[in-house]
């Protein structure tokens, strides 16, 4: 087992302190949450499960919220900025931080290091400890701070989660070989708050496996991208419990195409169970994606402790 495996199945413990960390109370009238790749798939999570809940929210990458803030919101008057960081140093967070601080925009920074430049400059911290040999790829950090960025959303979690999301890890833990076998082709799909998190898992793949992958939304996936869907397709379909009967149905059609379907809270060729309910469930799934993209990883016999082209910091000179 390599460090980043290790990193992936030791990260609960680390869970209990996001479950428990101190939560700023945020009354604006719009939250925007900014980050970068994985931060920025997180955040897309968040500001859905801020908008589930009655707050205003949106998620905008770190660098495009530092350069162009009025294409994404008409008036910056009343919002608050969370920003996440693992790091607390990637460039476009650091400058999203510090351009809403000269707006005036009161900015909350998420983060696992405690001495770190967003940590620094915003005006509150929600200081996350982490697996401490947490490699280049993100896992450990990313659940934690979608933990505490959830729960800054108003989601309860309680700390039954931290065993029940060794569930789904485990199922992808000892994939079966027959499902992954011939994939190369690889499709995430998500709704509503499950979108970001998809997101994540296709990005976690790209930077584990060195795999070309996909998301939509599931309704999305109809109008166009289904014509792509052949016997090598593998689709990670992240069900809504709302909305399960219609996208079964669509997990059916990838099948009858050729398509392999690995369902996390409804049916597919695997089918991994949930136990939470709706939002409370979310942190369940990403332990589950993140060793997925270590067994496609494995499979390809590529190391993920030295992933291609990526550092553990993406700093602009
Ligand atoms: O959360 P941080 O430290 O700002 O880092 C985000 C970085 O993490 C990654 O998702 C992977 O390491 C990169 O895409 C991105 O540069």
């Amino acid at each position: 087992m390599n460090v980043t495996e290790r990193v992936i199945k030791e990260q609960f413990p680390f869970w209990q302190g996001a479950l428990d960390a101190d939560m700023p109370a945020i009354d604006a009238e719009c939250v925007v949450v900014v980050g970068c790749g994985t931060s920025y798939y997180l955040a897309q999570t968040i500001a859905s499960a801020f908008n589930v809940n009655g707050r205003n929210a949106l998620a905008v990458p770190g660098g495009e919220w530092a350069r162009r803030p009025s294409s994404y919101v008409a008036d910056r008057e009343g919002v608050v900025v969370v920003a996440l960081s693992r790091s607390g140093e990637s460039t476009e967070t650091v400058q999203a931080v510090d351009a809403s601080r000269a707006a005036g925009l009161r900015t909350i920074a998420v983060t696992c290091e405690k001495d770190s430049s967003i940590a620094r400059e915003a005006d509150e911290t929600v200081y996350l400890p982490t697996h401490p040999q947490e490699g280049v790829v993100m896992t450990s950090s990313a659940s934690l701070m979608l933990i505490a960025g959830l729960r800054l959303a108003g989601v309860a979690l309680d700390s039954a989660i931290t065993k029940v999301a060794a569930g789904p890890l485990s199922v992808l833990d000892d994939v079966d070989a027959s499902v992954i076998a011939g994939r190369r082709h690889f499709v995430y799909l998500g709704a509503g708050a499950l979108y970001g998190i998809a997101s994540e898992g296709a990005l976690k793949l790209q930077e584990m496996s060195i795999s070309y992958a996909q998301t939509f939304h599931p309704m999305e996936y109809r109008h166009g991208p289904i014509s792509l869907i052949d016997e090598g397709s593998l689709v990670v379909l992240l069900y809504s419990e709302d909305t399960l009967e219609e996208e079964a149905k669509l997990a059916r059609e990838i099948q009858d195409k050729g398509g392999k379907v690995i369902g996390l809270g409804g049916p597919g060729d695997i089918s991994i169970p949930l136990v939470g309910k709706q939002l409370a469930r979310i942190p369940e799934i990403l332990p589950a994606l993140q060793i997925f993209g270590e067994r496609i990883a494995q499979s390809k016999k590529i190391d993920t402790t030295t992933p291609r082209h990526l550092t553990k910091v993406v700093v602009l000179s």
